[in-house]
């Protein structure tokens, strides 16, 4: 097996053990164009349907994109496993088609229920997980969905007999690490210092190593688990639901949102679309190219620009209307910072009456001024991707999400 991974391939620290609570409804979806063109295109081809697939948190954001490439791109799907704890309604209008769609209610922090979930799987697509940088989840849940949860995907694969898992990581993985060092169009062999203390970032590494370190196993049956993650940067697109918060901000502030990071801090993003592009085709090409792809991270990239966080946000809601006030940020750092404090205390005090849980923490600050971005063929090189939709493409339809979004905001 072909061993890429070298200075960014995870293998970082985390300080203190991390754990989580119960984490929010994720956007429901369905709503978007796109989305639905996908679902009535579903993939017809003369291929024998003969795959079972699974795809974890495939009610999610990213899931839901992921479950409706598939059916418009698997041409050989016999089956296809939707597993979440939060099932979307829009679940039903893909029953019509010739995959059979089978909607599971579960939690992987349940070891029987995922076990259940996979067993006559082919191929997992383990993409569930809590995605909280907000502080809305308690360490210990963290913790125990994105790793524990991880684990018993995992162990379900081995005892059931599934041999192919494709994880999906994130960037986090690597970084921004706690010293704040700049990560500048890296790839997945760049040397970089991936500590962190956060418990999202740590537990996605650890999920991560897991992952990788299955590869190998052997499955009941006794052939070898093939396993793989995939690294997205900052995913956008319909459904965004951190970009609808940055949308709805701007509304209530007359229009205007006040820039709080230099624009020189770069922040890299990748369109949805795309990374549920890459999953649909690792997954496929990881069942041809075991030796090669098996243990292996992939950045997940595509050609959006390089820019800073909230620049690279106001691509889409320029157009619908925001202005970004200012070419530098209003306040200086240290008065930013002093405000992402007096928020995690306000959190820590609110907590037992309510949840308060604002973009602005001590986290989300220090990782949105800090550059992070990748420039990597590995994908492309190894299993001969290239991004389905082009920057232009991915802008045009997150816009007009973001529209029917406005729509729906009047
Ligand atoms: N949003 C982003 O910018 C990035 C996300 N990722 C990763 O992509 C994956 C999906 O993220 P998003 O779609 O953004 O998040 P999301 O929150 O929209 O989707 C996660 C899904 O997992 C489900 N889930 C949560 N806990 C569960 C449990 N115990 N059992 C079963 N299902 C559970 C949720 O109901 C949700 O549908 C995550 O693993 C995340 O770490 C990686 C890089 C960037
Ligand atoms: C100054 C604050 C208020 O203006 C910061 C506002 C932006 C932040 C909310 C985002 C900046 C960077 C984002 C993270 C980044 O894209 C990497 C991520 C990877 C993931 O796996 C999950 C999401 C995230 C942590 C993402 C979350 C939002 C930001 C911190």
């Amino acid at each position: 097996m072909g061993q890429e991974g070298g200075g960014a391939s995870g293998r970082g620290r985390c300080v203190g053990r991390p754990a989580g609570a119960p984490k929010e409804d994720g956007p429901s979806g369905g709503q978007f164009e796109y989305l639905r063109t996908v679902a009535a295109g579903m993939a017809d081809s003369t291929e024998v349907r003969e795959l079972v697939y699974l795809v974890t948190g495939g009610c999610g954001f990213l899931g839901e994109h992921v479950v409706r490439m598939l059916l418009q791109r698997e041409p050989r799907l016999l089956e296809l496993r939707v597993f979440d704890l939060h099932l979307g309604a829009w679940l039903e209008e893909l029953k019509t088609g010739p995959v059979q769609v089978t909607a599971i209610q579960g939690d992987v922090t349940q070891a029987h229920e995922v076990a259940a979930a996979v067993a006559g799987a082919h191929v997992v697509i383990h993409t569930a997980g809590l995605v909280d940088v907000f502080g809305r989840a308690s360490p210990e849940t963290i913790y125990e969905v994105n790793v524990q949860g991880t684990k018993n995907v995992i162990e379900a694969c081995v005892q059931t007999g599934t041999r192919f898992l494709v994880y999906t990581s994130s960037m986090e993985v690597v970084g921004p690490n706690i010293k704040g060092h700049h990560f500048y169009r890296g790839n997945e062999d760049t040397p970089y210092e991936a500590v962190h203390r956060h418990p999202y970032p740590c537990s996605k590494a650890q999920a991560e190593r897991l992952v990788l370190e299955a590869n190998g196993r052997k499955v009941h049956g006794g052939l070898p688990l093939v396993t793989c993650a995939l690294r997205p940067t900052g995913i956008y697109g319909e459904g965004h639901q951190i970009m609808r918060d940055f949308y709805h901000q701007g509304l209530r502030l007359g229009g205007r949102l006040f820039r709080t990071i230099p624009a020189s801090v770069e922040h890299g993003r990748v369109y949805v679309g795309n990374v549920a592009w890459m999953h649909v085709l690792v997954a496929r090409e990881l069942q041809q190219r075991a030796a090669l792809m098996g243990g292996q991270v992939y950045f997940c990239y595509d050609q959006s620009p390089y820019k800073s966080y909230e620049d690279f946000n106001m691509e889409f809601l320029g157009p619908c209307g925001l202005r970004l006030v200012e070419t530098r940020p209003l306040v200086p750092y240290w008065l930013l910072m002093l405000l992402a404090a007096l928020n995690a205390l306000l959190q820590w005090l609110l907590r037992p009456l309510l949840l308060y849980a604002p973009l602005l923490n001590p986290y989300t600050l220090a990782v949105a001024n800090t550059a992070f971005t990748v420039n990597t063929d590995k994908a492309q090189r190894h299993f001969g991707y290239e991004p389905l939709f082009s920057w232009e493409d991915s802008r045009t339809r997150t816009i007009r999400w973001v529209q029917a979004m406005e729509g729906s905001a009047r």
